[in-house]
C-alpha cells in the first residue's frame, strides 16, 4: 500500500535524530510501528525506550529492545511520534489509537518531538479529524455535555478502554482555529484526563513521508 511506503519513509528518516547511547522516547500507531522497526536495526547504539503504550512496549520488546520505565529515566533527548493531524505550525490531534495521555507526558518530558507522518495527515486547520479526549469513566456524561458548549458533538468510542483504564470521547465537527486554547479549555473540564490536542508543545520537527521514498522536513 502506498500510504505504508509514505510512513515508512517518514519513519526511517527519523532514525538520523537518535543520539546514540540515549534513552529513545517512543509514540504508538502504525507510522511508529514502522520506526520500531527501523530502531531494531540500530538497536546496540541505544541504551533503551520509554513507551508511550502497552502495545509499543511488546513491539519493542519483541525487538529485543529494552524499555524503561518513565520516572526510571532522567532524560529523553528525542521522542518519535505520529499523528492524526499536523497544521502548519506542527501544531497536532493526537490518540486516534487511544494513546494521546501517555505520549503527552512522554513529549513533555523529551527535550525535542520529532512527528513522523504521511501526506494525508497534514492539514490547514485542525479538527476534520475528531479529537480524542481521554475521560475518567464516571464523567463521561458532565464531560461530553462541556464539549457540546465547546462547539463539539462528542461520540464515546465503544468498547475502548485505555491503558489507564479510561474512556475516550471523540469530538466531532470542531473547526479548531485556536488550538492552544481549545487545548487548555478542554483541559480545565472536571473529568477530562487529556485531550489530544498537541498545540501548546507540539512537535518540533515533523518529517513527511512520500511513497518514492523522498521526505520533506518542517521544524517549527
Ligand atoms: O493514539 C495514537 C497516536 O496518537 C498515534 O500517533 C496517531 O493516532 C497516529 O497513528 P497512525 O500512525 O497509525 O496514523
Amino acid at each position: 500500500m502506498s500510504q505504508n511506503l509514505a510512513k515508512q519513509a517518514a519513519a526511517r528518516a527519523a532514525i538520523k535524530y537518535i543520539e546514540d547511547d540515549s534513552i529513545v522516547g517512543v509514540g504508538t500507531g502504525s507510522t511508529v510501528n514502522f520506526f520500531i522497526d527501523a530502531l531494531a536495526e540500530i538497536k546496540g547504539r541505544i541504551e533503551g525506550a520509554v513507551s508511550s503504550s502497552e502495545a509499543s512496549t511488546e513491539r519493542l520488546k519483541s525487538h529485543g529492545i529494552p524499555v524503561y520505565d518513565l520516572n526510571a529515566v532522567d532524560s529523553i533527548p528525542v521522542y518519535v511520534d505520529g499523528a492524526d493531524e499536523s497544521n502548519r505550525y506542527l501544531q497536532l490531534i493526537k490518540g486516534g489509537g487511544a494513546a494521546l495521555t501517555r505520549e503527552k507526558i512522554v513529549t513533555a518530558v523529551a527535550e525535542k518531538f520529532v512527528c513522523i507522518a504521511d501526506p494525508s495527515k497534514v492539514v490547514g486547520c485542525l479538527g476534520e479529524f475528531p479529537l480524542p479526549v481521554e475521560v475518567i469513566p464516571m464523567a463521561r456524561s458532565h464531560v461530553a455535555r462541556q464539549l457540546v458548549k465547546l462547539g463539539g458533538d462528542p461520540v464515546y468510542r465503544e468498547g475502548v478502554i485505555t491503558d489507564n483504564g479510561n474512556i475516550i470521547l471523540d469530538v466531532y465537527n470542531m473547526k479548531i482555529e485556536k488550538p492552544i486554547e481549545m487545548e487548555t479549555a478542554i483541559n480545565q473540564i472536571v473529568g477530562v484526563v487529556t485531550n489530544g490536542l498537541f498545540a501548546e508543545k507540539g512537535a518540533d520537527v515533523l518529517l513527511i513521508g512520500k511513497e518514492d521514498g523522498e521526505v520533506e522536513i518542517l521544524t517549527k
